[in-house]
């Protein structure tokens, strides 16, 4: 499969590490300094339609001011498109070509492990779409509603995870525990809860591990009275409605 990958900056690097994993060939089409960078990641840059032509898919990952003046760049090429660009609606790419589709991915597919949604389905190239995106993760189809209410959670989703992560790590090191060995600790605890999660639900995990009296129940009891679960939650569902509107 070959991918004309258009943007190469914070998600476009990504997704072209993660493709290459993947045994994707692809080509980047973008502006300085970001052509240099991806020659020294060791792909070849061109000229957009040079890009283009003999594809199976054209991946837009520009910021969405710069989104129009692509697609019209683009006009009158046959092969699909996604957009990855959030606030840029369907209705908006549409206008510039027929076989268009919204991506919502996150940086994670640099590591072939993202949720991936994509609006919508019969775009015309439903297939292509799925082979190329599920190399990088796994891919839910969804209206563009859901595309926009789950980016707060999916297209951010590790920058706001990571901050949990690292509030953990702090929580250590002021504990006097070495930060490498603190990093190591976090780690480990957050991918076995994942894995606990497929199992059980967030409610029964939580009942299995306070401790009747304990400290786990304390220490939950005054993070809800601080707010800061609710905090996440009324932040993110807004931004979600907000963007679904
Ligand atoms: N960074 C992230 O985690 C995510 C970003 N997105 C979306 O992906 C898009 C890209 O985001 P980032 O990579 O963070 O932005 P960025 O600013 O890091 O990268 C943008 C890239 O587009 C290139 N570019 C700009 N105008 C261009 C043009 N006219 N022709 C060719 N290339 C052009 C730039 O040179 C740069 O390589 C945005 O629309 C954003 O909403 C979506 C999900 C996650
Ligand atoms: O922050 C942003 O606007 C983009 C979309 C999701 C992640 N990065």
């Amino acid at each position: 499969m070959k991918v004309c990958l258009i943007g190469y900056g914070k998600l476009g690097s990504s997704i072209a590490k993660g493709l290459r994993n993947a045994g994707v060939e692809v080509t980047v089409s973008t502006l300085p300094p970001t052509d240099e960078w991806a020659r020294e990641d060791g792909f070849s840059v061109v000229p957009m339609r040079a890009c283009a032509e003999g594809v199976d898919l054209i991946i837009v990952a520009v910021p969405p001011s710069a989104v129009p003046a692509v697609m019209k760049e683009l006009r009158g090429v046959e092969v699909p498109i996604t957009s990855t660009a959030a606030l840029v609606k369907l209705g908006e790419l549409k206008k510039y070509a027929d076989k268009v589709y919204r991506v919502m991915p996150s940086v994670t597919v640099e590591v072939n492990s993202s949720p991936v949604l994509v609006a919508e389905r019969g775009g015309g190239a439903d297939s292509v779409v799925e082979a190329v995106w599920g190399k990088l993760g796994k891919v839910y189809w969804v209206n563009e509603r859901v595309l926009d209410a789950a980016l707060p959670v999916v297209g951010s989703g590790p920058a706001v995870h990571a901050e949990y992560f690292r509030s953990a790590v702090e929580a250590l090191v002021a504990s006097g525990v070495e930060r490498s060995l603190a990093e190591e600790l976090a780690r480990e605890s957050i991918i076995g809860t994942i894995k606990m999660l497929e199992k059980y639900d967030p409610y029964k995990l939580r009942s299995k591990v306070e401790t009747p009296g304990g400290i786990t129940v304390e220490m939950l009891l005054k993070l809800e009275e601080e707010g800061v679960f609710g905090k996440i939650a009324k932040v993110l569902g807004e931004k979600g409605r907000e963007l679904s509107r």
